[in-house]
């Protein structure tokens, strides 16, 4: 077996549906690499549009009888799930090094931080509240309560091939809703190991629904987005791949939810404590090799701190191992496949191209294997290259100066996305004024690592809308309904 692991039975190759494991009806699969080695963790199904119709209908059948469970026996259930993937944090994590090549210490709290959703909302699951409204009509009375929306449609992305699912999944069936979840082709078998703790959990069987597929992978999304037993779709992904869904999705006019790319500015005040600021980019900057949708894309800093500021970051950057996420000294491991590699080449010689100071790195690391990128610092960037109107997505700091806060600000809403931004300052005023000014839909004020389950996940502007995790994100799995009661006067 391509992963060492204590539980073998963890390593699902099949995928789950109405609480079996299936093949697909055609026999077909597709291979998943290893990307720090290119060698194949295992084979997955190729779902096709009639393998994905009967997990819509299972998923269909399972929410008659799902959405009457109570709310605490739901929150048992994920307390369960959560307890179980406690339990499996190691074999968890090296089913997600091996198939997205990230660390495997970044892998260990990956698998926590997904867990932490499951507890999260088996918490949130018995605190589902309606209002009671003082109708307009004196003989009326009115209440509203929450209601499960139906089967929901979940797809996710591989850079947190296990959070970005238990995100989802863990408010969903907090809610009542059953779910098909399409796991990410490039790392499918966290999803289908979470699939396995499920069952283990005991949840029943139809709820959860995990299937895979690559070359399908188009008229699998169509399917998901057009069948009129999905009643919501959920996507973390790319924002043209988001814009396409969302188009599929007005047919039958689904609930949505879409975390789409990011663009994320990060600014270093004049008056900000630079060692802080230091730390805040390490861990925004080059989380997962700069393959986050929160990670900082465009560093503005403030001319008088410029130089200083970034021979501080070089000087981390030097320490850095590059390599395989199961090296015991690496530090950052390869991009995903040669498709990023090659991004972010262009974003670097494009850069360079336009007058950028290459600092460090810069090159593909080809002794180290194909997927494997350097960790890049470039200076003096201007607008108009492409890392300010794209996201890299991979370990390119890029820094940019600036003069003044306005002009700082300015630079920072000059994008057609908005998930996160952060700033570094220890001016009180200044804090609230820079929050409230940026266009996005999350703000770290001296901090560079925000995610949190109890923290509203989500952007503005073209990254998307809807929040996950917190105490809104049950609300995307539910519909509000109207009760008006007439009575009569005496
Ligand atoms: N906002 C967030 O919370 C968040 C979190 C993680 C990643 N992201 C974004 O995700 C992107 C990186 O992930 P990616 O490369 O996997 O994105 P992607 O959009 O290519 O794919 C995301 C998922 O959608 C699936 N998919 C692709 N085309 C589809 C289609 N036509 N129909 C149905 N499903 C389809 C993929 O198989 C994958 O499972 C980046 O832009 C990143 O910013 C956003
Ligand atoms: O890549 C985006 C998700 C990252 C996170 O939740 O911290």
């Amino acid at each position: 077996m391509a992963i060492q692991l204590s539980d073998t039975s963890l390593l699902r190759t099949e995928c789950y549906v109405d609480g079996k494991w299936v093949s697909a009806q055609s026999g077909k699969v597709f291979s998943v690499e290893n990307p720090s080695t290119t060698a194949e963790v295992a084979v997955c199904p190729e779902f096709d549009v009639a393998d994905t119709e009967a997990a819509i209908v299972v998923a269909q059948n399972a929410f008659k009888t799902y959405r009457k469970t109570t709310p605490r026996a739901r929150s048992k259930l994920l307390r369960r799930w959560y307890d179980l993937m406690m339990e499996n944090v190691d074999d968890l994590a090296r089913i997600i090094t091996a198939e997205n090549g990230k660390p495997l210490a970044d892998a260990v709290t990956e698998v926590k931080y997904a867990a932490s959703f499951l507890e999260w909302f088996s918490e949130e699951a018995p605190r589902i509240y309606g209002d009671t409204i003082q109708a307009s009509n004196p003989d009326c009375r009115l209440v509203t309560i929450k209601e499960p929306v139906g089967v929901c449609g979940l797809i996710a992305p591989w850079n947190f091939p296990a959070a970005m699912i238990t995100r989802k999944a863990g408010p969903a069936l907090a809610a009542g809703c059953t779910t098909v979840i399409k796991a990410p082709a490039e790392a499918p078998f966290s999803a289908l190991a979470l699939a396995e703790l499920a069952h283990r959990a005991g949840i029943p069987a139809g709820v959860v629904n995990v299937i895979t597929a690559l070359d399908n992978t188009p008229a699998v999304g169509l399917s998901m987005t057009t069948h009129p037993f999905i009643k919501k779709v959920s996507f973390t992904g790319s924002t043209p791949v988001g814009k396409l869904l969302m188009k599929q999705c007005s047919s039958t006019l689904k609930k949505l939810s879409f975390e789409l790319g990011g663009n994320a500015p990060f600014i270093v005040f004049e008056d900000a404590d630079l060692d802080v600021a230091v730390r805040g980019l390490v861990a925004s900057k080059f989380r997962i090799t700069g393959q986050t949708c929160v990670c900082a894309n465009r560093i503005l800093v403030h001319r008088s701190v410029y130089d200083a500021f970034i021979q501080k970051v070089l000087d981390v950057v030097r320490t850095f191992q590059i390599g395989d996420g199961l090296g015991e000294k690496t530090t950052h491991g390869p991009l995903i496949h040669g498709r990023a590699v090659a991004k972010v080449h262009e974003h670097v010689q494009d850069a360079v191209s336009k007058g950028a100071r290459l600092l460090h790195g810069g090159q593909p690391l080809t002794h180290l294997g194909p997927n494997f990128f350097d960790i890049t610092v470039l200076a003096d960037m201007k607008p108009g290259m492409k890392v300010c109107t794209e996201e890299t997505f991979g370990p390119v700091a890029a820094f940019f100066a600036f003069d003044t806060e306005q002009e700082a600000i300015d630079l920072a809403n000059d994008s057609d996305v908005g998930l996160a931004g952060y700033f570094f300052s220890k001016n009180a005023s200044r804090c609230w004024r820079v929050a409230e000014a940026l266009e996005v839909g999350m703000v770290g004020v001296n901090v560079g690592a925000i995610s949190d389950p109890a923290a509203p996940f989500g952007g503005v502007k073209q990254s998307g809308f809807g929040r996950e995790g917190s105490k809104y994100g049950i609300d995307e799995f539910l519909t509000t309904k109207m009760i008006m009661t007439g009575i009569e006067s005496q």
